[in-house]
């Protein structure tokens, strides 16, 4: 599957974001290694804490599932630039997700940004930083 491909799944997700607090709607699509397609939306809550964002949603979803293997994920919002994801993502990816993993962000007017896990967070705190 191409980055473009994974990003119209993302742009699909998008739309089922359920924002009525920020009203700024964020969808996130997760491949597989053998090619299937996890999708995330923003969840928000009256509680605004509550919030789970698209990358968060589309990797709790794949875990959940039995998926361990992940070749790349497309983030993509309405920002200027291609989306920033959120530091909290940042760490889940970092953990669930290879180091050298593809990441493309971007925006609505394809605006693209490719990346990976590692480089979206250096140093992470990683399983390995826990005493036993
Ligand atoms: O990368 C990001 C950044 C923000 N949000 C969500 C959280 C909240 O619902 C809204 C505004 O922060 O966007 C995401 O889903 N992903
Ligand atoms: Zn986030």
């Amino acid at each position: 599957m191409n980055n473009e491909h994974l990003i119209t799944e993302a742009k699909a997700a998008r739309e089922l974001a359920y924002t009525p607090y920020s009203h700024f709607k964020v969808g996130a699509a997760l491949l597989t290694k053998d090619g299937k397609v996890y999708k995330g939306c923003n969840i928000e809550n009256a509680s605004y804490g509550m919030t789970n964002c698209a990358e968060r949603t589309a990797v709790f979803k794949a875990i959940s599932e039995g998926e361990t293997q992940f070749e790349a994920i497309a983030i993509i919002a309405d920002t200027k630039g291609p989306v920033s994801p959120c530091g909290a993502c940042r760490q889940v990816l970092s953990e669930l997700c290879p180091q050298e993993m593809k990441v493309i962000l971007t925006n609505l007017n394809g605006k693209i940004q490719e990346t990976t896990v590692k480089d979206l967070l250096p140093g992470a705190f990683s399983p390995e930083d826990l005493n036993d």
